[in-house]
């Protein structure tokens, strides 16, 4: 028996779209595997009603079959399922590790990274591997169609999940096809911008370099509430605010200090709109590991 716990992460970082993510501490999934003869899977915990069972529909499902390790599969929900908090992509993180060491399979993590987002390919129709990069291999990672980097970086995190669910699959339908040579230029100049501030563990850097007008503008108009409460994160300090994942979740950048204000009125903002809201306060962090 193995026992993995993998992270939340959030990706995209509003100008990296499908090549940024984060982990953050917490919230986690943890999944524990034992060998068997076929593959079943049994969820508990946050959101776990909204999850299939079936092996071929669950992430983790997938990431076994990928593997050919069938094995009994307990998935531990901390990451709520449709959050913009990489909760796919936890339990199929934490199930290519485990598996991985059930069965002695020796894959590098950059190769469970490839293994993990043919499970997100299951649920979202993409095979993206921004959630599942951060979520095995900690850090701020950039993902590329020929590998992945990933650097470790000391960045104040906050991220508010609303009290709304929206699916990655019908979170891509909005992303718009094509986009001009201007959005191009400036999505690249943020882009370079957020890296620096990672390598630099400057909040200001990287908050500036959130700025994206192609994907984020889209997908903000999905999420009641979301120009309130980037506007409140903004005024309690933080360096930069936008949609975390697919959403409905929020992520903000602050100045260590700040976590708490930041977090306080972004539930503000989104309670002003009669929504509920859970806060996480975190520092960018480790990726999934072997209990
Ligand atoms: N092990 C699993 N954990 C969570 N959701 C799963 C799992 N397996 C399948 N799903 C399905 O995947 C969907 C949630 O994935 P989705 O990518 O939409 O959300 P998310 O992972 O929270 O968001 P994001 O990728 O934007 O951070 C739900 O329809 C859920 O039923
Ligand atoms: N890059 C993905 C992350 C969400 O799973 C998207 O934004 O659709």
């Amino acid at each position: 028996m193995v026992t993995v716990r993998a992270p939340a992460t959030s990706a995209n970082l509003g100008s990296g779209f499908d090549v940024f993510g984060v982990a953050f501490d917490r919230p986690a999934d943890v999944v524990t595997v034992e060998r068997a003869r076929e593959t079943s899977i049994e969820v508990t915990g946050v959101g776990s009603e909204y999850i299939p069972n079936d092996p071929e529909k669950n992430t983790a499902g997938v990431v076994a079959s990928a593997l050919d390790a069938p094995a009994s599969i307990s998935i531990d929900k901390g990451v709520r399922p449709s959050s913009g908090l990489g909760s796919s992509a936890a339990s199929a993180a934490a199930t290519a590790v485990a598996l991985n060491e059930l069965y002695g399979r020796n894959l590098s993590d950059h190769e469970l990274v490839q293994v993990a987002a043919e499970g997100e390919a299951a649920v979202s129709g993409t095979a993206h591997a921004d959630n599942v990069a951060p979520a095995i291999l900690g850090g701020f990672t950039v993902v590329r169609e020929d590998g992945v980097e990933s650097v470790d970086a000391s960045i104040p995190l906050v991220a508010v999940l609303p009290d709304i669910v929206i699916s990655t699959r019908d979170a891509r339908h909005v992303v718009p096809e094509s986009i001009t040579i201007e959005d191009m230029v400036r999505t690249v100049g943020s882009a370079a911008t957020l890296t620096a501030g990672m390598y630099r563990d400057d909040p200001d850097l990287v908050g500036r370099g959130m700025e994206d007008d192609v994907v984020t503008p889209a997908r903000a108009d999905l999420i009641q509430g979301y120009d309130r409460a980037v506007e409140a994160a903004r005024e309690a300090g933080a360096t930069g605010a936008t949609v975390s994942g697919a959403g409905p979740a929020i992520l903000a950048v602050t100045h260590s200090g700040d976590q708490r204000d930041v977090a306080a009125a972004m539930l503000d903002a989104f309670e002003a709109d009669g929504i509920d809201s859970r806060a996480f306060t975190s520092t960018i962090g480790s990726g999934a590991t072997i209990f």
